[in-house]
């Protein structure tokens, strides 16, 4: 069965991805693209007006939306969608607890599924951290994203999703964002480093260190594409489910 994807921020960096992955398979169509400043075509898709989605979802009835754009119009495009009964995939970041929650009330109404970062190897990174993490007790730990020069949101939702992972294995920690001055290290905070340079499609290392040894899980992105596959294999596995919210394991699974 071809699933029919609707795109949003067409033309950004991983709306550009998304579009790309999608005429490279055969489980996926693209029904339309939209982006804020419509005109033109990315990988041969007319860019039509992000204003018009609530239209366009009703008339050309995509089967799942998938956005990549920012922290507010993921919350609007997810309400459109809500409304229109279409299922929503996204993994824009930087999103406010209000935003989590506005998507939390789309997902009564349609299926939702978010995730912070679409590559297997994320998945892998954090099945491996809440592992390590308990059997390395008392260690320090120093987490560290690098990404291009024109990501916004620091530190990375990513990063944000790895500390939620170590804090549900070993109990709160308080974080400190850079380190500059006097203050020696406590015992139980996390370190959290988020560096912005070049082209670097995304790095996340988590350093444990302890016992005169250390431990350092990494994940390198090699390019934007295993984002953009990832979020068309959610795509596919979204289409056609009961409304609720859903998670990237839950499709590798
Ligand atoms: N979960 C994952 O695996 C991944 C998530 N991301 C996330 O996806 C999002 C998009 O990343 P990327 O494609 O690199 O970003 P870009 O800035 O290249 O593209 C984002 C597009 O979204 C639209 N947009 C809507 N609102 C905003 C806003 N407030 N700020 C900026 N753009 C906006 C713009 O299109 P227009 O205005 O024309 O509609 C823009 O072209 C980010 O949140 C990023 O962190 C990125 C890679 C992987
Ligand atoms: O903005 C990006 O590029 C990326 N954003 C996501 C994040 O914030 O974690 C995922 C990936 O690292 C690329």
């Amino acid at each position: 069965m071809t699933v029919r994807v609707a795109v949003t921020g067409a033309t950004g960096r991983m709306g550009e991805e998304v579009l790309a992955a999608a005429t490279d398979r055969d489980d996926v169509a693209v029904a339309f693209a939209v982006s804020r400043s419509a005109g033109g075509s990315v990988e041969g898709v007319a860019v039509e007006d992000a204003a018009d989605l609530p239209t366009l979802l009703t008339d050309e009835t995509p089967d799942v939306l998938v956005d990549f754009t920012g922290p507010a119009s993921c919350v609007e495009y997810a309400a459109a969608c809500a409304e229109a009964g279409v299922a929503f995939v996204s993994g824009t970041t930087g999103l406010s607890q209000g935003g989590f929650d506005s998507l939390r009330e789309a997902a009564e109404d349609v299926p939702v599924l978010y995730a912070s970062n679409f590559s297997r190897g994320i998945a892998a990174l954090r099945r491996a951290v809440r592992e390590a993490v308990p059997a390395l007790d008392g260690y320090d730990i120093e987490l560290t994203e690098t990404h291009h020069n024109a990501k916004r949101d620091a530190p990375s939702g990513t990063a944000l999703t790895l500390l939620e992972d170590i804090d549900d294995v070993r109990g709160d920690s308080p974080r400190v964002h850079g380190r500059e001055g006097e203050a020696p290290r406590t015992e139980s905070e996390i370190g959290v480093h988020a560096r912005r340079a070049g082209d670097i499609a995304g790095e996340h290392e988590v350093l444990l260190a302890g016992n005169h040894e250390s431990l350092s899980l990494t994940h390198r992105a090699g390019s934007r594409g295993v984002f953009a596959a990832g979020a068309l294999d959610a795509a596919a596995w979204l289409s056609g489910r009961d409304a609720g919210w859903y998670d990237f394991t839950e499709v590798l699974e």
